[in-house]
């Protein structure tokens, strides 16, 4: 069964999609974000939490990480993807690059009112992470920090590390 080049994980705002995006387009692979295809399918996320609720979320989010994890693509989680024990499971057997992004370079990027989650702000964006970042830190191959540096040379930099053969580096600290 295909399985993806790379999978993208970390906190809200880290990068993730945007980065995957960059990274499919420097390796001419598709790129599956899977917050958009729950998108395609239920509708705004923000809806969806407050209409009928995280767990429902979630269970649609399991679903499409299900299938994406199913293909040769560059895929991109949301943040929350990885508190499912079966996302954790099928995360340990493919390459898995955690984003990481500090309090102060997130503060500006977390206004957009589509992640619900975050609707008390920076305060709700540490507590979400300080409690997922052992998740975070047990399944990552690699790390790149996104505060600083632009994006596309972020990209370049986890295109050599999978050209390279995405080789285990753990957590930097
Ligand atoms: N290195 C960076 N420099 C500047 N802005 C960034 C950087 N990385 C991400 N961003 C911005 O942060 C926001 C969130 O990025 P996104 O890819 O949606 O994150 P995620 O998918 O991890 O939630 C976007 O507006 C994006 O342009
Ligand atoms: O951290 C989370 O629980 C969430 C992160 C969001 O994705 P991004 O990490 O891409 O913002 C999205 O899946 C949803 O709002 C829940
Ligand atoms: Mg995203």
């Amino acid at each position: 069964m295909p399985s993806p080049v790379v999978v993208f994980i970390g906190a809200p705002a880290s990068g993730k999609s945007k980065i995957a995006k960059r990274v499919a387009a420097l390796l001419q692979v598709p790129r599956i974000d899977t917050d958009k295809v729950v998108v395609a399918e239920h509708g705004p996320i923000a809806d969806i939490f407050d209409n009928s609720g995280e767990a429902t979320f979630r269970a649609y989010e399991r679903a499409a990480v299900k299938d994406a994890l199913q293909h040769r693509a560059i895929v991109s989680l949301g943040g929350g993807a990885v508190l499912d024990p079966d996302t954790q499971k099928d995360l340990t057997t493919v390459p898995v690059v955690l984003l990481t992004v500090s309090e102060e370079a997130v503060a500006s990027r977390i206004s957009d009112p589509k992640r619900p989650l975050l609707r008390d702000g920076i305060e709700a964006w540490k507590k979400l992470v300080a409690a997922r970042m052992p998740i975070y830190s047990e399944l990552a191959w690699n790390t790149f920090d996104t505060s600083a540096g632009d994006l596309d040379a972020i990209a370049e930099d986890i295109v050599s590390w999978i050209s390279s053969g995405t080789p285990r580096q753990g957590v930097s600290s």
